[in-house]
């Protein structure tokens, strides 16, 4: 039994802690928010993230973060990208006090805006080298909403330590939940967080009323920017052909249970972005990310047009029609 704490009670955290109490270990829950660790222990539901489900009875949630981290070996991140400073920033306080070392894994799939740096890269500043031996991502092709359901989910756990990445994988797996390592950190919190921007596009394209050869046309071409500017930055380019590259970029583009999908569906439908934001009431990371891509990306000096037209739409007040007019009309060119 591995002593586990999970940072962030939204959708993907309680289904993350959910999953590894199911499969026998010691599981904190932690909350900033009070009334929802109470719902969780007394409940067992997290009706705002997960209305329908029902939690195992010992999953634990507290608000209290030192409780949270005693003596765990493991914990793991999974709130919104603009909050992991602040939570990050609380963990090392509290770890200090604790003086003991713990495998730090995040689940967040974002970038952080202006400094457009990685989950891990926030998480090792904020974090003193002293008290965390590895730095972890799980990432893949996982909606909260179908794992909570025991729907067939596999997932990757990236890490340059590969003993930390096989803790983390024998913690979550089950025969329902399968996962994998991956060595490449870098390209795993990448290219997860690009998919979200494609993913808004997919579903705009849906609320249009444009159809699969649409979809498949624009996830298929979204690679080969995500595949210059991975390679520029870094990334591994098998990743790209891994569960946290394409297979994230499928599940993503095409399921009504994404958020980032759902917010793109919403803008199609003729929704501004703003009330497509207060309807969702979950974190749509895709929107910060376009906008801190956009901006990198030039830098990088990578041509990403099917980025650029999504930021025009949720930027610059660009009608989506007229975005995928000047996206079809460019200069006709080979594939790659
Ligand atoms: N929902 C899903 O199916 C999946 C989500 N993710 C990623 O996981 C991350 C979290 O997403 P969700 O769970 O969907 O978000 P969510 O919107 O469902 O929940 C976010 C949680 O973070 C908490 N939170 C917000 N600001 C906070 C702060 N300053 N301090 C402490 N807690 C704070 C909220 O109270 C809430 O409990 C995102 O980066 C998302 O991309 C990744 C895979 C699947
Ligand atoms: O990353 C996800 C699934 O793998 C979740 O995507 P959404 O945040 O769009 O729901």
């Amino acid at each position: 039994m591995t002593k586990i704490a999970v940072l962030g009670a939204g959708s993907w955290g309680t289904a993350l802690a959910n999953t590894a109490a199911e499969n026998g270990h010691d599981v904190r829950l932690w909350t900033h928010n009070t009334d929802q660790a109470e719902e969780i222990n007394t409940q067992h539901t997290n009706t705002k993230y997960l209305p329908q489900a029902k939690l195992i009875d010992k999953l634990m949630a507290t608000s209290n973060m030192a409780l949270a981290v005693s003596d765990v070996e493991i914990v793991l991140s999974v709130v919104p990208t603009k909050a992991v400073r602040e939570v990050a920033k609380q963990l090392g306080e509290v770890l200090k006090k604790q003086s003991h070392t713990v495998i730090l894994a995040h689940a967040t799939k974002g970038l952080e805006q202006g400094t457009y740096k990685r989950i891990s890269e926030m998480l090792a500043e904020e974090v003193p080298a002293l008290y965390r031996s590895a730095l972890v991502v799980v990432s893949g092709p996982s909606h909260a909403e179908d794992v909570i359901k025991h729907d067939l989910t596999a997932v990757s756990i990236a890490s340059s330590d590969e003993s930390a990445a096989r803790l983390l994988q024998k913690v979550l797996s089950n025969n329902t939940f399968r996962a994998y390592t991956n060595d490449d950190l870098l390209g795993s919190e990448l290219f997860a967080a690009l998919k979200n921007i494609v993913a808004i596009g997919s579903g705009a394209l849906i609320g249009l009323g444009y159809g699969a050869n649409a979809q498949a046309a624009l996830l298929t071409r979204s690679l080969v920017e995500m595949r210059a500017l991975g390679l520029a930055m870094g990334a591994k380019e098998k990743t790209l052909y891994e569960l946290a590259g394409i297979g994230d970029l499928i599940v993503t583009g095409m399921s009504p249970n994404s958020r980032n999908y759902r917010a793109g569906l919403g803008l199609g439908q003729g929704k501004t972005l703003e009330q497509v934001e207060s309807d969702m009431g979950m974190v749509i990371e895709g929107v910060n990310t376009t906008k801190a891509v956009y901006d990198f990306a030039q830098d990088y000096k990578v041509d990403m047009p099917i980025t650029v037209a999504i930021y025009q739409v949720l930027y610059e007040n660009k009608p989506i029609r007229e975005a995928i007019s000047d996206l079809m009309g460019r200069p006709l060119k080979s594939e790659d």
